[in-house]
């Protein structure tokens, strides 16, 4: 199985890199996953303008990835789920990628084009704060789908 992660941001180190691979190497058994960033010059003038621009340009960003998959986009408003909900996500598919927003979040028609659109709890994180929650709820889904104890 192939899960992509697809973020708006820029490709730059982070204090979080180590969690990102330790979680991503423990995924391995179960899914190769890919992080994609992406901060294209567009969306870089977008944020110069307007939220609405930038939500706009975010689209343009994502939408040459939001195809021939499952594609769940990640956002603070979406349906609040637990991790057996989250597992059931993952369960027979061959290729899931996940959206993460930009500073401004998404445009409303990227979220309705959605196969789903996901809360991971009623409060706002930075994008990379998401993505770590992310991976671990990834490698926990699996633990659920394979009734690994890590769940437990
Ligand atoms: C800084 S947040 C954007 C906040 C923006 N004001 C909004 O309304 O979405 C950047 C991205 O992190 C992800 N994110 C942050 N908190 C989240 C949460 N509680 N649930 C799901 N995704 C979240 C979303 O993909 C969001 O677009």
């Amino acid at each position: 199985m192939n899960i992509d992660i697809i973020s708006i941001a820029k490709k730059e180190r982070s204090t979080y890199d180590p969690l990102y691979k330790e979680l991503t190497k423990m995924i391995s058994r179960f899914a190769k996953v890919e992080d994609i960033e992406l901060f294209p010059k567009d969306v870089a003038k977008s944020h110069t303008i307007s939220p609405e621009a930038s939500k706009e340009a975010y689209t343009r960003a994502f939408e040459p990835y939001a195809k021939n998959s499952f594609c769940i986009s990640l956002h603070p408003d979406g349906k609040l789920i637990d991790s057996f909900e989250f597992s059931k996500l993952l369960n027979d598919k061959m290729s899931v990628k996940f959206f993460v927003g930009g500073a401004y979040g998404f445009e409303d028609s990227f979220l309705k084009q959605s196969d789903a659109v996901i809360s991971l709890g009623n409060i706002t994180m930075s994008h990379k704060i998401a993505k770590a929650v992310l991976l671990e709820q990834i490698y926990r889904g699996f633990s659920i789908l394979s009734n690994h104890p890590y769940h437990k």
